[in-house]
């Protein structure tokens, strides 16, 4: 439920659909000290795309079934006052499930993104989770984002229910934008009082509130308005950025397309068939293998036989696929196949689809994927 009672104000430009302005302290840190000279509060631009945070379902039991329904501006209602804490502008992208992100939105949260870097000191960005991971792999990988942190934010419940997360997750994506610690640390996700780094994060659980899991480790907590980092500010140090100097303009961004890459999930028994099928529809592959890159002999000898790039991910959740266990490419002229590393299959996709966006050679594939211990 909205809160009524709160104020708010905003530096929205959209002065007309604008309600805002939000007030308030959250902690020690944020006090204003009214003997001293005001200082100048940090500026968060918040991008609204949609997801559960965004949607309602039909009675407060109700954590299935439900529709995006919710603005950015109506989200923000829900937040307590954070005047005291930073300025905001907030901007709706697109509303709809993350089941619907496809290229044309990703690059509206590219342009976006670009845009407020120049002018806001942090960047706040809702989504639903189903596919968060692969925006903030996207966005870390063609964004040099410089000292300003771009945090992304979703719920498990929808706003509709019994101790919905989405208003709690908000309000503390908008205080870890804000806060100096956050800088320098590039894509962060902050989801169940945990923070993360976009770029390895993965969703490992479909319905709880600890939705989202992180090998390489969480990057710190949010308890009781105060924020903790374990670690000073580091970036995803294999991290291939892509300089794709895309113009910002809405109609020129959204004429660019990625090349096709398609996901083929390994299973015993699986037919060459299938990879012979697929390949003819895209310009690229990726196999979810069935171990650390393994996959009946047929099925190789299939592979080696195409002239397009296939990476090898796992089906598994953790673990990586090393160099060592591709096939052997045989006295082939072309040798199509490279190791995931520790890429899932959705993020080595996306991966994919940038280097042959960017006409990279296998080889050139074969080095960005190095960086990620593949290869
Ligand atoms: N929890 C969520 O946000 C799931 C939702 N289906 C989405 O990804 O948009």
């Amino acid at each position: 439920m909205p809160n009524e009672d709160i104020e708010i104000n905003t530096i929205c430009s959209d002065l007309e659909s604008s309600q805002f302005t939000l007030h308030a302290c959250c902690n020690d840190d944020h006090k204003i000290d009214e003997k001293s000279a005001p200082r100048r509060l940090p500026k968060i631009k918040i991008f609204g795309t949609g997801g559960t945070i965004a949607s309602k379902g039909a009675s407060s039991s109700d954590t299935a079934d439900y529709h995006v329904d919710l603005t950015i501006q109506q989200l923000l209602q829900a937040v307590p006052d954070i005047s005291g804490i930073c300025e905001i502008d907030y901007e709706q992208l697109c509303n709809v499930d993350s089941k619907e992100i496809n290229e044309s939105v990703l690059l509206k949260i590219y342009a976006g993104v670009s845009s407020a870097l120049q002018t806001f000191d942090g960047i706040v960005i809702t989504h639903g989770t189903d596919t968060l991971a692969e925006t903030t792999f996207f966005i870390e990988s063609t964004i040099d984002s410089g000292d300003v942190p771009i945090v992304f934010v979703g719920s498990m419940r929808p706003s509709t229910s019994i101790s919905a997360d989405g208003p709690m997750n908000l309000y503390q994506a908008i205080c870890i934008a804000a806060d100096k610690q956050s800088r320098g640390r590039g894509v962060l996700v902050s989801l169940n009082d945990q923070i993360s780094a976009g770029y390895y994060i993965t969703k490992t659980n479909a319905n709880t509130l600890d939705s989202f899991n992180v090998r390489q480790g969480y990057l710190g907590n949010f308890v009781n308005n105060e924020i903790h980092y374990y670690y000073p500010p580091v970036k995803p140090m294999v991290c291939h950025k892509f300089k794709l100097q895309l113009s910002l303009d809405k109609t020129l961004i959204s004429r660019t397309t990625f090349p096709t890459v398609h996901i083929v999930y390994a299973h015993q028994s699986i037919s060459p068939a299938l990879i012979e099928l697929v390949s003819q529809h895209c310009e690229g592959m990726v196999i979810a293998t069935l171990g650390a890159g393994s996959l009946p002999a047929i099925v190789n000898d299939k592979v080696l036989d195409l002239r397009i790039p296939v990476v090898y991910s796992k089906r598994s959740m953790d673990g990586m696929i090393p160099k060592a266990n591709l096939p052997k490419p045989k006295g082939k002229d072309f040798f199509n196949i490279v190791a995931s590393g520790y890429l899932n299959p959705e993020k080595s996709r996306i991966l994919l689809q940038l280097c042959l966006f960017e006409k990279f050679t296998v080889e050139e594939i074969r080095e960005v994927f190095s960086g990620v211990y593949g290869g």
